[in-house]
């Protein structure tokens, strides 16, 4: 496989009038892999993919995608699939039809029919777009990232709004499309999708990167907590914790497999029960909060 990057960013810069909403911003996306852009709102997580989808020109800095300028829509288009926030089907339309519609827009070929039964809904083919459900539109909305297969795969909230069995079916989808080799860019705000499917993360806030790298990579950073409730008087701790005037703690730890077992041993040999009892590692939401204390 290629190692030549999908997606090339290089101190780009946009700006709207007098405010600067990306910096600098650097990054590369390579073969194969799923990158979940994400970040607070606002971040500048939209501009940066509309420039990369070519739809907004940069102010300043290079992006490159395949090797080409996405303003040479007929090198780049055809090879990417785009799912927007809302695709903004007409309502009078059919689902056949607007995936129809999808094969003439994208130049790509596939088999409507095809299309229809991955997104689930072959049920639904004869409906007009406007008396779909939410769900059942945002499932056609994913089906412009599935027409022919495309190489590189923008999925931009993809599952806001869906029902687990739907979400569950999309991811298997996307699986597939990754099977075959496609590369995925992912925008969302459900973070355990992105801890559980991304490769590498960017984490966006006021137009940089807080952070880049894996999940583990960003993880590994911020402490695993271990929290418990004394439900009776006990003698002095093994490890430091915060504890509650309700007898709730709070263990913080870079080795939670070690310090787990010193504190449990310490239960075993009081006699004593930990109420409550939860242990982690870091997720991807405390490195989020993490931003802005
Ligand atoms: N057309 C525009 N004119 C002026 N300001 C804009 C325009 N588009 C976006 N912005 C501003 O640029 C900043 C970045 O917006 P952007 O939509 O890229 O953020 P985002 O990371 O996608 O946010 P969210 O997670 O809230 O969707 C925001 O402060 C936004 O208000």
């Amino acid at each position: 496989m290629s190692t030549t990057p999908v997606i090339e960013v290089e101190r780009l810069n946009l700006t709207y009038g007098d405010f600067h909403a990306v910096k600098d911003l650097s990054f590369e996306v390579r073969p194969g892999e799923l990158y979940a852009l994400l970040g607070t709102n606002g971040a500048g997580k939209t501009s940066t993919l509309e420039t990369i989808e070519g739809h907004r020109t940069p102010t300043s800095g290079t992006v490159r995608v395949f090797g080409h300028s996405p303003a040479d829509r007929q090198a780049v288009r055809p090879r990417m699939g785009i799912m927007l926030q809302e695709s903004g089907f007409s309502p009078e339309l059919t689902v056949r039809e607007s995936v129809g519609l999808i094969g003439k827009l994208t130049r790509r070929t596939d088999d409507v029919d095809r299309v229809i039964d991955i997104v689930d809904l072959t049920r639904k083919a004869g409906t007009q777009v406007g008396q779909l459900s939410g769900g059942e539109k945002r499932r056609l909305d994913f089906a412009t990232a599935v027409y022919g297969t495309p190489e590189l795969i923008f999925l931009d909230e993809p599952t806001t709004g869906l029902d687990i069995q739907s979400r569950d079916h999309l991811w298997n989808a996307v699986d597939r499309l990754r099977e075959n080799g496609s590369t995925v860019v992912l925008t969302t705000h459900y973070l355990e999708e992105a801890q559980q499917r991304a490769d590498r993360i960017g984490l966006m806030h006021q137009g940089v990167f807080h952070r880049q790298g894996t999940v583990t990579e960003l993880t590994r950073a911020l402490p695993a907590v271990i929290k418990f409730t004394l439900t009776a008087p006990a003698p002095a701790l093994p490890l430091q914790a915060t504890v509650a005037a309700d007898g709730s703690a709070r263990i913080e730890t870079f080795n939670l497999q070690k310090d787990l077992h010193l504190l449990l041993a310490w239960a075993q040999d009081n006699a004593l029960e930990l109420g409550e009892l939860s242990a982690g590692p870091t997720r991807l939401d405390d490195v989020f909060r993490a931003i802005e204390s």
